[in-house]
């Protein structure tokens, strides 16, 4: 066999998942647009695999700037959107005759406060799971409940400012950031007489609205007020854990495709992220005993 004979098959490029997060923020009742977006050019990149010749490479860097420049109009359904840009990409380069684009979007409904939708808090829809430990020690049960995965987001409201500066600070202060975080916790009771649904509503109701509700100069000022509410409300509980992850949202820089970006169009880093745990708990409490032993991810 020669290697004449060797020849490129179907070929497809572009930038996997560039996650998008736009805020419309033109009044106090700001609107949330999360998405995921691929976008994948098929046409004639023959001579980048067989020559390393790029003439004709869209970088994917310049595909993922596209999707975020879209975004500075709006995003709309996630159908119009991809439209928009299968269509910019066919249009704009004459060996690019065709693709393939694809969106996933998640569902952001609005934290409720006082029985009314809150203007720029959100619970991611459909993540979470609420969790049950029982320990039963020297005779004692003791009832651990919790939830993982909450997501939150407030897109105003959140500050972070008064750090200390050393030579490896580049983190800019900042009055005006978007604070997400995917909550975990687990609540311990004092007492087996408990409603536990009733309870675990309340809860997560109490968590929802002190994170809602909370002007934050930090992730770990939030995260106390939460746990600080919710001891405040259930006497039945005596000590309640948190591990928050820093869900970091970057600006996009625009300014290279002439657009502004007043705080709209964004960048959902999944990685790294602050990861901001703490215990809160009612002073003098009876010793939790060996009741959070193999319960891994708190502090
Ligand atoms: O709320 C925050 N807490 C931090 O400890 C921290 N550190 C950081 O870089 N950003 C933030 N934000």
């Amino acid at each position: 066999m020669s290697a004449q004979n060797i020849v490129l098959g179907a070929n497809q490029y572009g930038k996997a998942e560039v996650r998008l997060v736009r805020i419309t923020r033109d009044a106090p009742r700001h609107q949330i647009e999360d998405l995921s977006v691929t976008s994948q050019l098929r046409g004639d990149f023959a001579d980048a695999h067989l020559t390393g010749d790029n003439a004709h490479v869209v970088a994917t860097d310049t595909q993922k700037n596209t999707v975020y420049a879209f975004a500075k109009d709006g995003v709309g359904t996630p159908e119009e959107f991809l439209l928009r840009l299968g269509s910019h990409f066919v249009d704009s380069f004459d060996w690019v005759d065709g693709g393939r684009w694809a969106a996933e979007k998640y569902q952001w409904d609005r934290i409720e406060v006082g029985g009314q939708g809150h203007d720029h808090s959100f619970v991611k829809a459909g993540t979470e799971t609420r969790t049950a430990v029982v320990t039963i020690d020297k005779g004692k049960p003791t009832v651990i409940s919790g939830l993982q995965d909450l997501s939150v987001l407030k897109s105003t409201g959140s500050e972070f400012t008064g750090y200390p500066k050393d030579q490896y600070t580049t983190l800019k202060e900042t009055t005006d950031r978007i604070l997400a975080t995917s909550v975990t916790s687990r609540w311990r009771y004092n007492t087996l007489d408990v409603d536990y649904d009733k309870s675990f509503d309340d809860v997560r109701r109490t968590m929802l609205e002190a994170f809602a509700t909370t002007h934050s100069l930090a992730l770990q000022q939030s995260l106390f007020e939460m746990g600080k509410q919710v001891l405040a409300a259930h006497e039945e509980i005596d000590e309640i854990k948190f591990s928050m992850p820093n869900l970091h949202h970057f600006l996009v820089d625009l300014s290279p495709f002439e657009l502004e970006n007043p705080n709209e169009v964004f960048y959902a880093a999944d990685r790294p992220y602050g990861l901001i745990e703490a215990t809160v708990q009612r002073e003098g409490a009876a010793d939790a005993g060996r009741a959070w032993e193999g319960i891994a991810g708190f502090c």
